[in-house]
């Protein structure tokens, strides 16, 4: 594996798996503290992007850093699900994505050792099956919907509701890897 001078800022367990996956090691990892509220109006596409690139900026960079940050949003139509703030919330997302087909937006944020942002956006189609109530208690009662966009996560049990994906399943967890790639080679990172 390269160690390198990247920072993930990233508090996600995902995306430090994904990274891994790649052979990457983060030289350190930092919480991006923001407020991911969408704004008035905002569509998802350019949500999605504008919390990635708020996150990396969010930490501090020491000379010769590299940022690394990322977001990731459902879409319906002009709807943004993020994280479900309890259980009445994770209930409305899954009825609403039951049947339906949706986006998974997810955004990388990479800031290169001049301070300079580039961003990439991986947008992958999922549809699930319809769900019923047992589904959906059974999945509520597992607690594994917390803490995931649009109250699910595709590595999980949520994996079995998936009639097509149709983009990055990487990006679905949390971190588009080819999207990724792309931008730390940008950046300079030296990858294997
Ligand atoms: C849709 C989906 C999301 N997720 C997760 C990925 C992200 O961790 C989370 C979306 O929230 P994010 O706000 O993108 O990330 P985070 O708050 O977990 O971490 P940080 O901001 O510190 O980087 O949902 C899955 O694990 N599986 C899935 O199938």
């Amino acid at each position: 594996m390269t160690e390198t001078s990247l920072v993930l800022a990233s508090t996600s367990p995902r995306r430090l798996e994904l990274l891994a996956r790649i052979g990457i090691v983060p030289a350190r990892i930092a919480a991006p503290d923001m407020d991911e509220d969408p704004l008035p109006g905002e569509a998802p596409r350019p949500y999605v992007l504008r919390v990635a690139t708020a996150k990396a900026h969010a930490v501090e960079r020491a000379p010769g850093e590299v940022i690394l940050a990322g977001d990731t949003t459902i879409a319906v139509g002009r709807r943004i699900l993020g994280k479900p703030v309890d259980e009445a919330d994770l209930r409305r997302m899954l009825a609403l994505l039951s049947g339906r087909r949706h986006h998974c937006l997810s955004a990388v944020c990479v800031i290169d050792a001049t301070g300079k942002a580039r961003t990439r956006l991986s947008d992958t189609i999922v549809a699930f099956k319809p769900l019923s109530t047992a589904d959906i208690d059974a999945y509520v009662a597992s607690g594994e919907g917390m803490g995931k966009a649009g109250g699910y996560a595709i590595q999980g049990r949520a994996e079995a509701w998936v009639r097509l994906l149709s983009g990055s399943h990487s990006g679905v967890v949390g971190l588009p890897l080819f999207e990724t790639r792309a931008l730390l080679t940008s950046a300079g990172l030296p990858l294997a």
